[in-house]
């Protein structure tokens, strides 16, 4: 899991935001402010028109203001709401604008990080990234650009007109409110602080419930319902607790708002009310000074809140961020070569490598298999056979040595043509939520109705694709839920085949199936292996019989090498293996059996 850095001082984020989320619509932000400072205006002018309302109409009783006045009244009021919606519209747009540009911009991102980054990163985490902290940094940019907007220039409005009418009234109701800004913006730094441990508990949430929801079966068959239960209920209890805490402390700047407020009026209203008695100003001033007053006091207020609102949208901005800037540690080089006409000659030269630093997982691997041959791993769990696979795909690097593809140094290839070059079939299938035909052809979208139907021809899979309900239509369900584990591989090999990559990486399926979808899998493997350059991890006899050369792996390195025949005359480890596991059944089921090699003692 990786943790939010330091990078925490709200000036500096505010400020990458805006370079980085906001800049772009600048002109529209401009528009909206344009039609903010218009409703802004409105409101002035409505305070204003108090004054003639009382001295005029109420006062003197000049009938033609009361018509004027009304009239005016009106106009205000229209434009202002005009100006409203135009603003609101065009901040509606900016803010999801926003939010769709950066789910974009950082599932980009996460694509270009590498496979230590996902081995180490729950997805549920990075959903969470997607889901609350973009939606909370839409809320903080749409609220933090019209309370900043609208809202202030309807304060400097309203307070132009509460000086017009009286400044030295001016002056003394606005006296308290600097006294507001310490503890507004106190509960601001602990807004920030709670979001941020909330947005880290939903992340959890999301990834224990992704396990518990794909792991469904296995809670079922561990009768486990119970603790994952407890497990959400300790979480959601945590979360509650959190948000709570939110609501309570964004809530609280309403009790020291209201009061200043009161303060405030209490203040105008005896010093006013002592000046009209007095008959230092009129009534009519001091009506559009207090109507100015209380106006500004929803705007004043809706400005205190914001601090609130736009801390929440840092806590996910600065969330955000930190994944942004998470670089991959496996990166293509600048001037790096694109491998063209791929012969397919693979080979290991001296190969180190470790997950964990001093914790070697490979030592001194030298593998060479030459274009269009079969290379069988085999060794005991643990030994380093998927390490093996892994590092030519460059999905981890090489911590000493090189692995070369037709000479190059895999690390000197780009990306896309090393990964056009290798078909990987895994021994957990990875199919996606789509129809079979989806399936197949990724890795290819381009490719033809002709081309799909034969690669599932020779994957062995045509006929029961046809028997689906609705044939290469059909849906696979969550992670090819719909079919069975044989079918599975079947599609899965397909894809390989579609792909047509000149070098194979095979991690053969241990999960038994039974002796019909075996003998299946067997053919449509056999096709897919012939003229391809292959490393396959080989759990089944008939591969590693098959095999142009076999490596046993042990603790990381190389014990034996040689062809089945080779390898059985050195009577070594190999020999123990297959007489141990093989010798006793007949060859016909030999060949289809999984081979599990016990742990060979190195010499
Ligand atoms: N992502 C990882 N982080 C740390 N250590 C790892 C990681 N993946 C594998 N290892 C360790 O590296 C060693 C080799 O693992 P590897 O998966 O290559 O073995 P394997 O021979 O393929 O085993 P199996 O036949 O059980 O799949 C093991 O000790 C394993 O614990």
């Amino acid at each position: 899991m990786f943790k939010p850095s330091a990078q925490t001082a709200t000036w500096p984020l505010v400020h990458r935001l805006f370079r980085e989320a906001i800049r772009p619509y600048l002109g529209r932000i401009m528009l909206a402010l344009a039609f903010m400072a218009i409703a802004a205006a409105c409101q002035g002018l409505t305070a204003w028109l108090m004054e003639p309302v009382v001295d005029d109409v109420f006062t003197h009783g000049d009938q033609t203001k009361l018509w004027w006045v009304a009239g005016a009244v009106l106009a205000t009021f229209f434009t202002k709401g005009s100006a409203e919606f135009a603003q609101a519209a065009l901040m509606n747009h900016v803010g999801l604008r926003t939010i769709a540009d950066l789910q974009c911009r950082l599932f980009a991102h996460l694509m270009t990080l590498d496979v230590p980054f996902f081995n180490v990163t729950s997805p549920g985490s990075l959903v969470s990234r997607f889901m609350v902290d973009i939606s909370m940094m839409r809320q903080a940019i749409a609220s933090a650009i019209t309370g900043i907007g609208k809202d202030t220039l309807s304060v400097i409005a309203l307070v132009g007109v509460m000086f017009y009418q009286d400044w030295i009234l001016a002056l003394a109701s606005f006296i308290v409110f600097p006294i507001a800004i310490y503890p507004i913006s106190r509960l601001g730094k602990r807004m920030r602080k709670v979001t941020v441990n909330t947005q880290e508990q939903l992340g959890t949430l999301n990834m224990v419930l992704e396990q518990s929801f794909h792991g469904n079966r296995m809670v079922k068959s561990f009768a486990m319902e119970d603790y994952e239960t407890a497990k959400v209920r300790t979480l959601t209890e945590r979360i509650y607790h959190l948000t709570q805490k939110a609501a309570i402390t964004r809530a609280l700047s309403s009790p020291v708002m209201e009061t200043l407020g009161g303060v405030a009026v209490a203040v105008v209203i005896i010093y006013g009310g002592y000046r009209v008695i007095s008959h230092e100003t009129t009534a009519g001033a001091f009506f559009s000074f207090i109507t100015a007053l209380m106006m500004a006091y929803r705007p004043l207020k809706a400005l205190a809140n914001l601090n609130t609102t736009l801390q929440e949208g840092l806590a996910g901005a600065q969330r955000l961020f930190v994944l942004l800037d998470r670089r991959a540690a496996i990166v293509e080089k600048p001037d790096a070569v694109t491998l063209e006409n791929c012969r397919g000659d693979v080979a290991f030269d001296h190969v180190a490598f470790h997950y964990v630093p001093e914790t070697p997982a490979l030592e001194n691997v030298s593998i060479a298999i030459p274009q269009g041959k079969t290379v069988a791993l085999v060794g005991p769990s643990g030994a380093g056979k998927t390490t093996i696979l892994n590092l030519i795909p460059r999905f981890f690097d090489v911590t000493g040595g090189a692995v070369r593809i037709d000479g190059h140094d895999v690390r000197d290839l780009s990306f896309a043509s090393l990964r056009a070059a290798i078909a990987f079939v895994s021994q957990d299938i990875v199919l996606f939520d789509d129809t079979v035909r989806a399936n197949i052809a990724f890795g290819r979208p381009g490719a033809s109705e002709r081309e799909i139907e034969d690669a599932a021809r020779h994957a062995g899979a045509f006929d029961f694709i046809q028997a689906l309900p609705e044939g290469f239509e059909t849906p696979v369900g969550q992670r090819g839920m719909n079919l069975s584990g044989g079918q599975r591989q079947r599609i899965a090999i397909a894809r390989a085949i579609l792909k047509d990559a000149p070098i194979l990486l095979l991690d053969e399926a241990t999960s038994a199936l039974d002796t019909e979808s075996e003998r299946h899998v067997q053919g449509a493997l056999e096709h897919l292996m012939k003229n391809r350059t292959t490393v396959v991890i080989a759990h089944r006899l008939s591969t590693i019989v098959n095999a142009d050369i076999i490596y046993v792996i042990n603790d990381g390195t190389i014990v034996e090498q040689g062809s089945h025949r080779e390898l059985l005359a050195k009577g070594r480890y190999y020999a123990g293996v297959y007489h141990q596991q093989f010798s006793r059944q007949g060859e016909s089921d030999a060949m289809a059996a999984p081979i599990t090699p016990p742990i060979a003692p190195t010499s």
